[in-house]
């Protein structure tokens, strides 16, 4: 049809479920990195950032309740939740010398999209936690709990995925059409326009909805990808995997395996942005302080080993296999990561070890 809207890749973006060699519960190490590095940054930012006796005060029992935003399958989100356990019984227990009459309770709160594999994020968490749990179905750029009811927020991996691709970088007609890439480049200059005017609507309608959420002094922590300021992010080592990602779609249209329209109404629903552009989103908000704000790149990569090309492979096809499958169906997915995986051994791609290093900031906000 003449007017039809083109079709973008689907608004739910969904990692890979089940817990078999495939999934993302077993292809998250790299994301588990990230989480591990800053576990000793969680602990120092609430021991310095959270007002827990005025929490506390007078009662028997204080239930803290904790929410995960963008948890998927786990394991990471079950360890950032124990971090942030262990972070405030720590500081309980340093408060009071070890002799508070009150005792804490955690409710923890796990978000993603409904489409995501809950059953098996609930499956594996230990039957003897003494937690309180609770799956919150819903886009995290919406209000998902009532007011003031969270004291720490936790969003890791996950707000660098937008909540649709820009209309207009997938219409010809645009002056933002994207033509010839997946992804915002960070090169052209309407394309760049239109996924910041998406990652800004969409950052905003976050704090919105956590502003509202979170307890007057409560803690939001979020960790996310990057890129240095000032640099485009086809020139760093996400945006090179994004090239040789996007080249094998072009492979399976000149095998003509692929429909090229298809492929030109394919762009990816991501934007990674510098810690200026956060800073400044986060300010113009108003309704968190930044208590502090670190891009960790070199830290991790000295934690780290690089992950074996084998181990990279089957990270990608674990988060991007839901939005192949979606876009260009099940019958073009084994093909495709088959592809991926030849292109990605014959150019000796490592994540961590290509281009620019990409940033990964660590942001702790407070409510105020
Ligand atoms: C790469 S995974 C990160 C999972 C986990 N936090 C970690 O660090 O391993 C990103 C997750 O964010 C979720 N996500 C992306 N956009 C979302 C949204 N608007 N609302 C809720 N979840 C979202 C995805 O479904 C996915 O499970």
């Amino acid at each position: 049809m003449a007017n039809e809207e083109p079709k973008t890749v689907p608004q739910q973006i969904i990692m890979k479920g089940g817990d078999g060699p495939l999934s993302y519960a077993k292809n998250s190490s790299l994301q588990k990195g990230v989480v591990d590095a800053t576990k000793g940054m969680i602990i120092h930012a609430i021991a310095n950032n959270l007002d827990m006796d005025k929490f506390c005060s007078q009662s028997s029992s204080q239930t803290f309740r904790i929410a995960d935003f963008g948890c998927s399958i786990g394991p990471n989100t079950i360890f950032s939740m124990q971090n942030i356990i262990q972070a405030l019984e720590q500081k309980h227990h340093e408060n009071n010398h070890g002799n508070s009459p009150t005792i804490l309770e955690f409710q923890l709160f796990f978000n993603d999209h409904s489409t995501n594999d809950f059953n098996t994020l609930f499956k594996s968490i230990p039957p003897s936690w003494p937690y309180f749990v609770a799956g919150v179905p819903g886009s995290f750029y919406r209000r998902l709990f009532p007011k003031s009811s969270i004291h720490i927020g936790h969003s890791s991996n996950a707000l660098q995925w937008l909540s649709k691709v820009p209309q207009e970088v997938v219409d010809c007609k645009s002056p933002a059409y994207n033509d010839g890439s997946i992804y915002c480049r960070g090169i052209e200059k309407e394309v760049t326009k239109a996924y910041i005017a998406q990652f800004e609507k969409d950052m905003e309608s976050f704090l919105n909805g956590r502003g509202e959420e979170l307890v007057n002094g409560g803690l939001m922590v979020i960790l996310m990808g990057g890129v240095p300021n000032g640099i485009p992010l086809s020139h760093t080592a996400i945006g090179k995997f994004y090239d040789l990602f996007g080249s094998c779609l072009l492979d399976l249209t000149n095998k003509g395996l692929v429909n090229e329209e298809k492929v030109k109404s394919f762009n990816l629903p991501l934007y990674f942005p510098s810690a200026k552009e956060v800073k400044e989103l986060i300010e113009r908000n108003g309704r968190f302080s930044i208590e502090s704000m670190n891009e960790i790149t070199e830290q991790l990569k000295r934690g780290q080993p690089l992950p074996s090309a084998q181990n990279c492979i089957s990270h990608v096809r674990a988060g991007f296999e839901g939005l192949i499958k979606d876009h260009f169906g099940t019958e073009i997915v084994d093909e495709f990561f088959a592809c991926y995986a030849k292109k990605h051994l014959q150019s000796g791609f490592v994540f961590g070890d290509n281009g620019v290093d990409n940033t990964l900031m660590f942001m702790i906000l407070k409510r105020i």
